[in-house]
């Protein structure tokens, strides 16, 4: 009696930790065929010939590229791809497309990228990935810069549901003082960045740390905050992204693609 109640309650539990998993994988997929989805309407909307072609970071990048490459292999589209991370750069090599770089291209056509959250006035948290500085760098000397993203990126304001912080790039000798510094100017709790797979903290691809500042007060003036920070000596970049973005895509779990627009315009 005792083996049969036990053997029922092993059945019970396993059938629940299957049903579990299933519903667990059922939304990731959902939330994958979500960024796919807008990325693959970006790059139709936004690439119509050949062009310069800035390269953002993170996961829903990876669906565009992808979306590109089938499009220069099938319609013979000439793009000059210009990378915002060593990831990016990865991705271009391998998709076969052509690389290249600001020195020779320093004027894009249009930059693609991802965002950590987009609020209703498009001001972009950036930076979940680290990239934040080339990022940043690649949409300023962009003619156009439109943001891809799943439903969970859309938001009224800033922290709404992005909970990890602005990104902030510093100098690693710097990073104690401007800790201090943010956090008696603004409050809230700024964080070094620790690396997952290796002890210490994150090191960007450009040599530098992050820190995540935790905000409290979400009706900041971010256009202020960002410049006020970037005074900060050590201070490098933020992911604060104000005013850059033109149109955000936020691909739905049922399919459907919703769109924002800004007034953006970085050139
Ligand atoms: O800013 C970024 C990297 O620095 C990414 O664009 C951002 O983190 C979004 O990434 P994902 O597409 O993986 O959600």
């Amino acid at each position: 009696m005792l083996l049969k109640v036990y053997a029922t309650a092993i059945l019970k539990h396993s059938g629940a930790i299957r049903k579990y998993s299933q519903c667990n994988s059922n939304a990731k997929m959902s939330l994958e065929e979500a960024k796919q989805f807008a990325a693959r309407r970006a790059v139709d909307e936004y690439i119509k010939k050949d062009c310069i072609f800035g390269v953002g970071s993170g996961s829903t990048v990876v669906y565009a590229v992808q979306r590109l490459a089938e499009r220069v292999e099938t319609e013979n589209l000439k793009v000059t791809c210009i990378p915002t991370s060593f990831q990016s750069k990865q991705l271009i090599i391998k998709h076969k497309l052509t690389l290249g770089e600001l020195e020779t291209h320093p004027v894009i056509d249009v930059t693609i990228d991802g965002a950590d959250e987009v609020d209703a006035e498009m001001t972009l948290i950036k930076g979940g990935g680290g990239c934040l500085l080339q990022e940043k760098i690649v949409a300023s000397c962009s003619k156009k810069f439109v943001v891809i993203a799943d439903y969970t990126k859309d938001s009224v304001k800033l922290g709404d549901r992005y909970k990890k912080g602005i990104p902030i790039e510093v100098v690693p000798m710097a990073y104690v003082p401007v800790q201090n510094k943010i956090q008696a100017l603004y409050g809230g709790e700024v964080k070094l960045r620790k690396a997952v797979a290796k002890a210490g903290p994150v090191v960007t691809d450009n040599g530098n740390f992050i820190l995540d500042w935790i905000f409290t007060d979400q009706d900041l003036k971010w256009d202020k905050v960002d410049n006020h920070l970037k005074m900060i000596p050590g201070v490098v970049e933020t992911g604060l992204f104000v005013r850059m973005c033109e149109k955000a895509y936020f691909g739905q779990p049922e399919g459907n693609v919703i769109e924002r627009f800004g007034i953006g315009t970085v050139l």
